[in-house]
């Protein structure tokens, strides 16, 4: 059993076919980036695995179980979509213990996250105060609340400085090197390809290309092995 393992999904939303019979898994161990032009089908693969959307057909594991069966998400999975669901008026602190309560977590594990994450010296001031990476590092505080051994991550370095990009790249080194699995998902060719050991690489709702990152890259950097594998697709927006 892989930690993820996305099997044959198809989405259609209306006319358009946004997923045409994805499968790829990330195991254990390993830091899987998810690569695709706008428009690929990364976002509806994500949230169909994380019970936010519903496939067509095709199934999404997450811990060997479909997300909406999981006993326990939080402690199964850890993700971060994007920062919209910050309260501007709410602490940092208050946000995670208010996540923390909601998935019967015990409020320990917020200061623990803070820590994880930089976040405990500016932890009790409020979230409209903060940077575009502070508050991504909140959200990244909130994937690892529950000690998930997966977490799924879109563009998790967005809005991080340069020491920031280094400490995420250290952080979901040293996770996947624990055990853990990590998806992560993300424009910045760069930033993947010093983090990833495997890759999948998506256009217009198909897997294009996926292997260990030396074996897309094919002895290329990855940028052009990117750029040959999505020339032929133009997106589906
Ligand atoms: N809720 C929705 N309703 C209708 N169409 C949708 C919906 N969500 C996604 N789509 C369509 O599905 C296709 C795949 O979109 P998706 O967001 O999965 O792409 P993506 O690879 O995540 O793109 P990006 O890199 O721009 O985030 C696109 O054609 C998009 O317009």
């Amino acid at each position: 059993m892989h930690a993820i393992e996305i099997t044959d999904l198809h989405k259609s939303y209306g006319p358009v076919e946004a997923l045409r019979g994805v499968s790829f898994t990330a195991a254990e161990g390993r830091v899987v980036g998810l690569l695709g032009p706008n428009g690929a089908g990364k976002s509806t693969s994500v949230h169909i695995l994380l019970g936010l959307a519903r496939a067509t057909s095709g199934t999404a594991a997450i811990g060997g179980r479909a997300y909406t069966d999981l006993d326990h998400p939080a402690r199964t999975v850890g993700a971060l979509l994007d920062q919209g669901g910050l309260h501007r008026g709410r602490s940092g602190r208050d946000h995670l213990r208010v996540l923390a309560a909601a998935a019967r977590l015990p409020e320990a594990a917020v200061a623990v996250a803070l820590e994880k994450v930089g976040m405990t010296r500016a932890a009790d001031r409020r979230v409209g105060t903060y940077s575009l990476g502070m508050r991504q590092r909140i959200g990244l505080a909130a994937a690892l609340l529950g000690e998930p051994r997966i977490l799924v991550l879109d563009e998790p370095a967005n809005g991080l400085d340069p020491a920031g990009m280094a400490w995420l790249r250290g952080m979901l080194r040293s996770f996947a090197n624990g055990g853990g699995a990590v998806l992560l998902a993300s424009h910045v060719l760069a930033e993947v390809a010093q983090v990833a050991d495997d890759l999948v690489v998506i256009g217009e709702g198909r897997v294009l290309a996926d292997g260990p990152l030396a074996d897309v890259m094919a002895g290329d950097t990855l940028e052009h092995a990117y750029l040959d594998l999505t020339a032929a697709s133009e997106g589906m927006f």
